[in-house]
């Protein structure tokens, strides 16, 4: 008689800082796919923007924040993993959402040591979402981007549409030659069918072993601490053109260290939120829904980038006040 696997797939969303990750999870929430996921969240940034820009689906939404998921807060994940499996009935499997920043073997890692973790689930694969446009200045800079690359299961090379077709080729050679084994799928806002995503049972631990030989072993990975995160939020309503103006200069001018930005914002006579999310240079925006009655309207903007100014980059924002 052969048993039944009962443990409970997992998957790892990684990829760096704006490739798409969170894109990539609103469409599988909103996919008519008929199973119900548990979503765990993990962000860099002291006020908590990512949960605000997930779908509001029937899927419950687990928030950790503070902290990089594959350090600090190792032990949150393992806790509510832990608390998941006491309620193993209500859904199918888990996804989770890691930081732009993580490195994604010590995510990876708590599937094989903790071993009530084990026993009830089972890492089915690394997914790995890459911004094509970006992809030559995050190699050249972060070793989590080249890592998460290499970890990958399925790999999407996302924002297909920012770049020519001599550019994405190299994207191409550049995500093979670090990861030949890997699925790769080319997207536009990671537009990829979910059956190439969810469980694949994809993830392939020899194959891990042979690129970290030490994974089961002691986690001793290290983080760029030159990047930090600056928080701001204001209770009074902002004016429309002088946020968009004062944006628009501050990454023409900073964008080289702006590794990403997003925010919720509140303007003057708007009863729609607004949101804003810029990687680099580029910057995004749109109404999302408009505020619930007991919503408090608070604008609140995270910066996550090099040589950050808290001061200055705080005091701009207070200008934009109405
Ligand atoms: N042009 C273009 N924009 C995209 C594409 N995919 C996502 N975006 C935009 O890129 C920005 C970042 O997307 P997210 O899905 O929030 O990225 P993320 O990886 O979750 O970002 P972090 O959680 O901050 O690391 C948003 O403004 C998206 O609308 C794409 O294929 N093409």
């Amino acid at each position: 008689m052969t048993e039944v696997d009962t443990r409970i797939p997992v998957t790892v969303l990684t990829g760096y800082l704006g490739a798409g990750k969170t894109t990539l999870l609103n469409r599988i929430l909103t996919e008519n796919h008929g199973r119900r996921y548990a979503v765990i969240v993990n962000e860099f940034g002291e006020i908590g923007i990512d949960n605000d820009l997930i779908v509001d689906a029937d899927e419950e939404v687990f928030e950790m924040n503070n902290g990089c998921i594959c350090c600090t807060v190792r032990g949150d994940l393992i806790r509510i993993i832990e608390g998941l499996m006491k309620r193993r009935d209500k859904f199918d499997a888990i996804i989770i959402e890691t930081t732009g920043l993580a490195d994604p073997a010590p995510v990876a890692q708590t599937f094989f040591v903790d071993d009530d973790v084990r026993a009830r689930s089972m890492l089915d694969a690394i997914v790995t979402v890459v911004d094509a446009r970006h992809l030559g200045l995050r190699l050249a800079d972060s070793h989590e981007a080249e890592e998460q690359i290499a970890f990958a299961d399925v790999i999407l090379i996302n924002k297909t549409d920012l770049v020519t077709p001599q550019e994405l080729e190299e994207v191409r050679q550049r995500v093979r030659t670090i990861n030949g084994q890997a699925r790769v799928h080319e997207t536009v806002r990671c537009d990829v069918p979910l059956a190439d995503v969810l469980e694949r049972g994809a993830f392939d631990l020899d194959r891990i072993l042979e690129i970290e030989p030490d994974f089961l072993g002691e986690d001793d990975h290290e983080h760029d601490d030159s990047i930090t995160s600056v928080s701001i939020s204001s209770e009074a309503p902002l004016n429309v053109n002088q946020f968009n103006t004062w944006l628009r200069q501050l990454v023409a001018v900073q964008g080289v260290d702006i590794l990403r930005l997003k925010g919720i914002i509140a303007f003057k006579d708007d009863p729609e939120r607004f949101v804003v999310q810029g990687v680099h240079m580029l910057l995004d925006g749109d109404s999302q829904r408009p505020w619930k009655t007991d919503e408090a309207r608070v604008s609140r903007l995270v910066f996550i980038g090099r040589n950050l100014d808290q001061a200055a980059l705080a005091e701009g924002f207070r200008t934009c006040v109405a």
